[in-house]
Parts: C-alpha cells; structure tokens; sequence
C-alpha cells in the first residue's frame, strides 16, 4: 500500500516495542502502544495476527472502531475467524474476512515486501449481509496492490485450503521429523544430501510455529477429512509398492504429473523454470 501510495495515513501496532520500531522505519507513519489507539478513526482495520489471537484484539478494538469502517484479517482459517471477530464487532461496522495465498516460511515485519501480493490469489469470504460498496472499495485495494481477487464461501473456503496448503504443510512438517528420527541417517547426511524435494519439505517446516499451531488447531476438521484422504492414497501407494505393481505406480504418478502440468498452464506457478526456447525437456529429464 505504501509502495503504490494507495492509502493516507498507515498506522501500525504491535505487541512488542522491537516490532513497531522496525515497522515504523520500514512501512507505518505512525506506530501505537495499544490496538486500540491504533483504529481510532481509521478507514480500514487490518487484522494480521494469528488465528487463535483475533479474538482478543477484536474486542480490544470493537469500541474504538468508526462507524462505517471496513474491518478485514488476513488469517489462513475463516470460520474461526468469522467465529471469533464478528459477534465483536459494532452496528455499521463493516466486516469482510479475507485471506491472501502469499507469503514465506518467515515472519516479522521484514519479512513483508512490496511485490509479495503481485499476481497471487486474495480470497475474500464476504458473509450473506456483507456491504456490497465496502467489499468493491476493498476488492480494488487489494487489486491496486496486484493482487487477483476472488470472493469464496467461507466453509469451501477452509476446505480448499486444508487441501492445498494447510495438509502439505503438515506432511512437510511430518517428513522433516521423519528424517530427525531415523537414527541410521546422520543428522550431517541429511543437511549434506538434501535433495530439492527434501530441501523444500525443510523450508516450509521452517514455518512459525504458532501461526501454524493454530491453522491445525481451528481448520480441524476439514484438515481430518483430508488427512484421512491422504492416508488412503497412501496406504494404496504403500501397497502397491510392496506387490511389486509397477501399473498402479506408473499409472498413479502419470495422473499426479497432469495435474501439475494442468497447474502451469494455466500461469498459477510464478516459479516454473524458463526453459528458453527450446521449451521443457520432453521426457525423462
Ligand atoms: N506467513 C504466511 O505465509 C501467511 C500467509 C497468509 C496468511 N497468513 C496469516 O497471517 C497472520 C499473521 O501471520 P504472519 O506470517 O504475518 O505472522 P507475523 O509473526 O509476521 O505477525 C504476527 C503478529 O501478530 C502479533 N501477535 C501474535 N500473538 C499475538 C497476540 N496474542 N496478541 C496480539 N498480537 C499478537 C505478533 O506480535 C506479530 O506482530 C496469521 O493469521 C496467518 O495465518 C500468513
Ligand atoms: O510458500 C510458503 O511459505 C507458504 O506456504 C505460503 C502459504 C501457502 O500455503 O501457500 C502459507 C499459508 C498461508 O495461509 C498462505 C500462503
């Protein structure tokens, strides 16, 4: 916002004094000692902590709040979010959940840069009585910040997520303490031979703990049911290897590599590599 000067005045709070100083000198004109102060006479709230701490700062906040202001979160689950924030929030206060899918395995006030929202997917999960002009004059906020903005429900919402973020999160965490198990493997010969699929298990399990502490703990049951899925494909895999039935592999993993392909032309991974003009190797490489 700071970067396309698409706002007036940007206030920050924090609950740690190091955090507001370094984001005062980074992207906020003003920093406050309270959330309170921060949203007096504000435009627009936007609530960046993690899920299980909305709560206490919406009701911090909710008699501080303008009347007509926007309220929106960034959190990665949005039943618990709506759950917690909006029995708060007062009369012609305008709330519409939102969740942008960017970010990285760090957190802390350098971790945000200007581009992070370029060309990345905001959901908004507005709620059935949601300001049809306050959701536009956010709609083209986030547009302006380059974001590409959809509107979802918020149960389909939690469920897409729990199967295209919050479960692999979970299995990178899992495989990355798989390898901290295995006793017969070196803790050297893992950093040492960390292949890519690995290395990139071990940057996501890098992810903060608490934020992800309670994705788990408030996308439950829709994590469950994926889970549950995952563990039936993988039993299928795990079979198929034993019985030594290659056709079920090959025929498994052909499927699995569509999708991927399905995933890139479509432009919805930033991260292919150029091939130049030779295009991508055809086969095997
Ligand atoms: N990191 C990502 O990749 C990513 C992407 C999309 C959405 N999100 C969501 O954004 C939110 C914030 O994540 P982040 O990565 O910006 O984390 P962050 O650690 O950079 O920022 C979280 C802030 O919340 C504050 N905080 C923590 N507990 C608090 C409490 N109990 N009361 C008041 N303040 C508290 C911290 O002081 C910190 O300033 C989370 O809800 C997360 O699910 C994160
Ligand atoms: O690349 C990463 O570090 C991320 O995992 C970011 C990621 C994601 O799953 O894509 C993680 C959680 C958020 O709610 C949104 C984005």
């Amino acid at each position: 916002m700071r970067a396309g000067g698409l706002v007036g005045e940007i206030v920050g709070h924090a609950k740690s004094a190091e955090t507001r100083a370094v984001a005062l000198t980074l992207f906020c004109d003003r920093v406050t000692e309270t959330a309170a102060e921060a949203v007096q006479g504000a435009d627009l709230v936007v609530l960046c902590v993690p899920v299980g701490a909305m709560e206490a700062i919406a009701a911090e906040i909710a008699p501080h709040l303008k009347p007509g202001a926007v309220v929106t979160d960034v959190g990665s689950v949005k039943q618990a979010v709506v759950d917690a924030v909006a029995p708060h929030l007062p009369e012609g206060v305008h709330f519409i959940p939102g969740h942008p899918l960017a970010g990285t395995e760090y957190s802390g006030p350098r971790s945000g840069f200007a581009t992070l929202f370029q060309n990345r997917w905001w959901l908004l999960t507005p709620l059935p009585d949601t300001d049809a002009v306050a959701l536009a004059r956010l709609r083209s906020l986030l547009e302006a910040m380059g974001a590409n903005v959809d509107e979802m429900d918020v149960a389909r919402h939690d469920l897409v997520l729990a199967v295209v973020s919050h479960t692999p999160h979970l299995i990178a965490y899992t495989m990355v303490g798989v390898a901290d198990h295995m006793r017969r493997v070196s803790a050297q010969e893992v950093i040492k031979y960390s292949a890519s699929g690995f290395r990139d298990f071990t940057r996501i399990a890098a992810s903060d703990p608490t934020m992800w502490r309670d994705v788990f703990l408030t996308n439950k049951d829709a994590v469950l049911d994926i889970l549950g899925r995952f563990a039936e494909e993988l039993f299928s895999l795990q079979r198929a290897i034993r019985m030594g039935d290659g056709e079920h592999l090959h025929a498994y993993f052909t499927r699995t590599r569509e999708i991927r392909r399905g995933i890139i032309e479509a432009g919805q991974d930033t991260a292919v590599p150029d091939f130049g003009r030779a295009g991508p190797p055809s086969k095997g490489v």
